[in-house]
Order: structure tokens, then sequence, then C-alpha cells
């Protein structure tokens, strides 16, 4: 019977479609009733291991056991492994998932250096979220259109004619409006700009009903992903000489010395480098924008639970 039973299963099938959770090693168990022939009850316990940078595949481990209504004391019928993908996708959703009831509503502030991935990982939060993205100002729901300032722009400028026409101060007081306006908003997912932690005002208006969560990616990282696009769009970068890499590496590493501490106030910290340890790869540069949308899920949920819940104003 179990030979029959166990030959109509697929067990690669069903631990490619089980929930496997985020972490980078583990163990499993689950199981099903065969409905037809014996009633058996087969359980299947799996063990993975961790996620290397050269393969997104686990080998997955398992060990297959059967009892049936008539015999309740279970064989082990088969054992073996299986390459299962590792779903980034299925897995963000999960988290998405597990974090929404903790989160409550509150908005998601991404801080960091130009450059860091706060457009590109806030897109991701918001779309799985189902909360509008603003990019500074300029949000994707109707009823926030009017902000009408955003990274690229100011007014129809584009940042650098406005850093160059009236000054870093005039931008950064526009910056500190919009955030104004943002405050008293929920379900928001906000790519700040990269000096906004500076002022200590825009802090009471990013926490008023949010979490602020600060992308930390090392210089070198980010200069290679500046010099990728050119420096063309963040006037501080002007600044320098050299190519497009050395002078993104050398402005950034002293903006890092100005704000580091400013950063590091953040109620949440998304390290790459601690991520790219934890998952077994080699270099930054192999994360997806996803895995690191999975841990900015991850840190917000250890803070919101540290801090028993909903203790934001005002939510
Ligand atoms: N995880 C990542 N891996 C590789 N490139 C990235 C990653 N995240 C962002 N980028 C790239 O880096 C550049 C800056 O990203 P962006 O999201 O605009 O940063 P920010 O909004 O913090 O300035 C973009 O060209 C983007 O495609
Ligand atoms: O670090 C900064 O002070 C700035 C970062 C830029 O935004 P990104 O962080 O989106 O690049 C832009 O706001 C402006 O060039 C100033």
């Amino acid at each position: 019977m179990e030979a029959g039973v166990a030959c109509k299963l697929n067990y690669p099938t069903w631990i490619e479609s089980e929930r496997f959770g985020r972490n980078s090693t583990g163990s499993l168990r689950f199981s099903r009733i065969a409905k037809q022939e014996h009633k058996a009850r087969l359980v299947v316990s799996a063990h993975f291991p961790v996620l290397t940078s050269s393969n997104r595949f686990r080998s997955v481990s398992f060990e297959v056991s059967c009892s049936s209504s008539k015999n309740f004391s279970a064989s082990t019928i088969e054992t073996g492994s299986v390459h299962a993908p590792y779903d980034e996708a299925l897995v963000l959703k999960n988290k998405s998932l597990e974090v929404e009831p903790y989160l409550n509503g509150h908005s998601i502030y991404l801080v960091g250096l130009m450059g860091s991935g706060k457009t590109t990982v806030g897109k991701i939060l918001s779309n799985v979220l189902s909360y509008s993205f603003c990019d500074r100002g300029k949000c994707t729901s109707e009823s926030i259109k009017e902000f009408g300032l955003n990274k690229k722009e100011v007014n129809g400028m584009s940042v650098a004619e406005v850093f160059k026409l009236h000054g870093e101060r005039f931008f950064r007081k526009k910056e500190t409006e919009v955030l104004q306006r943002l405050s008293s908003k929920k379900q928001l997912v906000v790519s700040t700009g990269g000096g906004a932690v500076v002022w200590d005002v825009n802090w009471d208006y990013m926490q008023k009903k949010g979490v602020v969560v600060w992308l930390d990616v090392p210089l070198e990282a980010l200069a290679q992903r500046i010099a990728a696009v050119g420096t063309h769009s963040r006037p501080l970068l002007h600044y320098e000489h050299g190519d497009p890499y050395t002078k993104a590496l050398k402005r950034l590493s002293y903006l890092l010395e100005l704000r580091g501490k400013n950063y590091a106030k953040a109620n949440a910290r998304v390290s790459l480098k601690e991520i790219a340890g934890k998952l077994g790869y080699r270099d930054v540069s192999d994360l997806t924008p996803t895995e690191i949308a999975i841990e900015a899920l991850q840190q917000i949920e250890g803070y919101l639970k540290e801090e028993g819940g909903m203790v934001i104003a005002g939510l």
C-alpha cells in the first residue's frame, strides 16, 4: 500500500509549493492525507541549507513517512533530496502579510545616501503592501498628487537646476514642506532624499505616523551604482573631480561622515553587508532589490514588535 500511495504523490511539487519562510537554514514538517486507497497520512520532513549566491535553488533533503487509519505507527518510505527554487516574490508576499498587523497603517520612510535604493526598494514595498509610493512628494495616490515635488523635478526644474538657481537651503525647505504634508498620511512608502535626515524637524514629520528605515549600503557599491547611471541628476556630486565612480566615492564618504549619526537614528536598519552574510553571498551586489525589501519588512517587524505594536502617536 505505502509504495502505491507514495507513487501518486509528487513530493518535489509539495516541497516547492510549501512556504519555506526566509530563514537561511532550517527544517519543516508537513503532512497530507491521501483520501483514495486506505486513508493514509504522509508526513514529509524537509531540511534546507543556507542559500549561496551561485545557486538560488535550495537542495532540500527530505524524509517521507506514512501511517494509515489501520496502522498508526509511521514507517519511513522514502528519503532523498530535491532542488527547490527560492521564490523571492512568494517570500516577500508572505512576509508582508506577517508584518501588516504590526504595521497597522504606519507609513514607511526610507532614508539613506543617494543611490542606496530608496526608490527601487520603495516601489517594491509599496506594491506588496498596497501602499501609495511617494518619491519624496509626488505620490501614486490621486489625493496627494498636489504635492507636486519629486526627486527629479521641483516646479518643473531638475534638482540640479534648483540647486544651481536657488541653492541647497531652498531645496531643503521644499523638502521639509513636503514631509510636513505627508506626515499626516498613513499607508505611504516614502523615498526621501539622501539629505532629509539632517534637519531635526524632518524626523518629527517622518515619525509622526511612520517608521523610518535606513538602507545601509557600502560606499563602493553606491559609487558603482551611481557611476552606472551618471552623476548629472545628483548635484552634490558635482563638487568633485574625476570619473563618475571616483566623484561619487569621494563625496559619499564625506556625506557619510557628516550624516552617519543621523541615519543611525532610524527605527530600523537594513544593512546590505549583513543580508549578504546571512544569505551566504560573496558580494552585496548579488542581492536583489526584492531580497532587500524582504529584509526591510523583517527589520520593521522586529522594531514594531519591540515597541509593543502600535506606539506611534496618532494611530
Ligand atoms: N539592489 C540593487 N542592486 C543593484 N542596483 C540597484 C539596487 N537598488 C538600486 N539599484 C540601482 O541603483 C541606482 C540608484 O537607485 P535608486 O533606487 O534610485 O536610489 P535612491 O532612490 O536611494 O537614490 C538605480 O540605477 C538603481 O537601478
Ligand atoms: O543626499 C542628498 O542631499 C541629495 C540626494 C538626492 O536624492 P537621492 O537620495 O534620491 O539621490 C537629491 O535629493 C539631492 O541631490 C540631494
